[in-house]
């Protein structure tokens, strides 16, 4: 057994502070950031915020919204062959990673409507990317797809990061347990504060350059703001993106004075026993849910939350001096704080 007693933080540990600066207005920044990438020689450029491989989260009409704003979506991994083949044939393919896991089965779908429809960004996603076979799995899926983004996860340490990206990941997802539906931390104990996690494992990989995607954990736009200071390239949400009209699942509705008012969505982590029920048949014999169901509020159109977090991020960037995105982790000092808020008149 060993300790390691240095101090690693979350995003609720710390704020921005800010610095002089010539930007006098957030209409004068620029959110969006170009990349190229290690093992592919194609570029993007857009606002660097992916909508999670969540049931909920991850669907073409989500890709179709984020899309709109330079943002991604990836999808997530349930959608029948034929509506992927048809979805990356047509133009808002551009705005999605296809995903998948590790099964055999995973592998020969991606075989087969890459076939059909060009696959441009590959989102390799499981729970432990720490398995021998996981690295062995990227891969091969780098030796079938060697013009397509790949994005591989989830590991949450330098070690990793480095194996991943040398194994073939362009992008390496950073998150273990920091999820708002996940589970894990208290069912396993295992876990890495997101912050910390993010710092290590951008600093691995760029000094590779590769790439990282900071993978759950932001509640609020001031998280996304913290994640791009600490260095992720690219910002996963889940649970900040659910609850609108472009997710999947039921909108529960209410009765207020004589008017049906929609109230409430579900949603539910990958992991859950909602989630195992629905593509598995039930939580295996040996296996205990790592997820959780939870009723999120109704938001209606995405297209409000994006502004929200777009006008978040911009002014964050005036505050530390910051005119493009790609400089906001140079101009990022981090304060350690023991509060964040004034929540006397509530928290939101
Ligand atoms: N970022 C995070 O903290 C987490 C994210 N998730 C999300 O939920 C999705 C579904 O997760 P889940 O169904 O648990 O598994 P995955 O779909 O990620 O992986 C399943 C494969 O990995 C094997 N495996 C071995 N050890 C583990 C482990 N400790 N946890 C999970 N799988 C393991 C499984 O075998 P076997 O089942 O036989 O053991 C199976 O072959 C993930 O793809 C991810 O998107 C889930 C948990 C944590
Ligand atoms: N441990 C678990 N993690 C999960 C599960 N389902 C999804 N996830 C992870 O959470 C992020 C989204 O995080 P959020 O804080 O933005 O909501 C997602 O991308 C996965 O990595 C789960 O069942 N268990
Ligand atoms: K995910």
């Amino acid at each position: 057994m060993r300790i390691e007693t240095d101090v690693k933080l979350d995003f609720k540990d710390v704020l921005i502070r800010p610095k002089r600066s010539t930007l006098n207005t957030r209409s004068a920044v620029d959110v969006n950031r170009a990349f190229r990438f290690l093992h592919t020689s194609s570029e993007w450029k857009g606002f660097p915020l992916i909508a999670a491989n969540m049931d909920v989260t991850g669907t073409m009409a989500m890709a179709r919204a984020l899309g709109k704003h330079g943002a991604l979506t990836a999808l997530h991994k349930h959608y029948p062959e034929d509506e992927l083949a048809e979805f990356f044939a047509g133009p808002d393919g551009t705005h999605a990673f296809y995903s998948l896991g590790t099964t055999t089965d995973d592998v020969r779908k991606l075989a087969a409507v890459a076939k059909t429809a060009p696959i441009r960004r590959i989102c390799l996603d499981v729970a432990n990317g720490y398995a021998e076979k996981f690295l062995e799995i990227v891969k091969r899926v780098r030796d079938d797809h060697p013009d397509a983004v790949i994005m591989a996860g989830n590991v949450v340490t330098g070690d990793m990061t480095e194996a991943l990206i040398i194994a073939g990941a362009d992008i390496v997802k950073i998150g273990i347990g920091p999820g708002s539906v996940c589970t894990t931390r208290r069912v396993t104990g295992v876990g890495y504060p997101q912050l910390s996690a993010i710092i290590e494992c951008a600093d691995a990989a760029h000094g590779l350059k590769g790439l990282v995607c900071a993978d759950g954990g932001c509640t609020v736009p001031g998280d996304i703001a913290k994640a791009y200071g600490a260095g992720a390239d690219f910002v996963m949400l889940g649970g900040m993106l659910a609850g609108h009209d472009e997710c999947a699942g039921d909108i529960r509705y209410e009765t207020r004075d004589g008017e049906q008012v929609a109230v409430g969505m579900s949603f539910y982590g990958m992991s859950s026993q909602t989630a195992m029920k629905r593509y598995a048949g039930g939580v295996a014999h040996y296996r205990a849910a790592e997820g959780k169901t939870v009723e999120t509020p109704y938001r209606g159109p995405v297209e409000g939350t994006m502004a929200e977090i777009m006008g978040g991020v911009r002014s964050m960037m005036t505050y530390i001096g910051a005119a493009h995105l790609k400089e906001v982790s140079k101009r990022t000092t981090f304060v350690r704080v023991t509060a964040q808020t004034n929540d006397v008149f509530g928290s939101a």
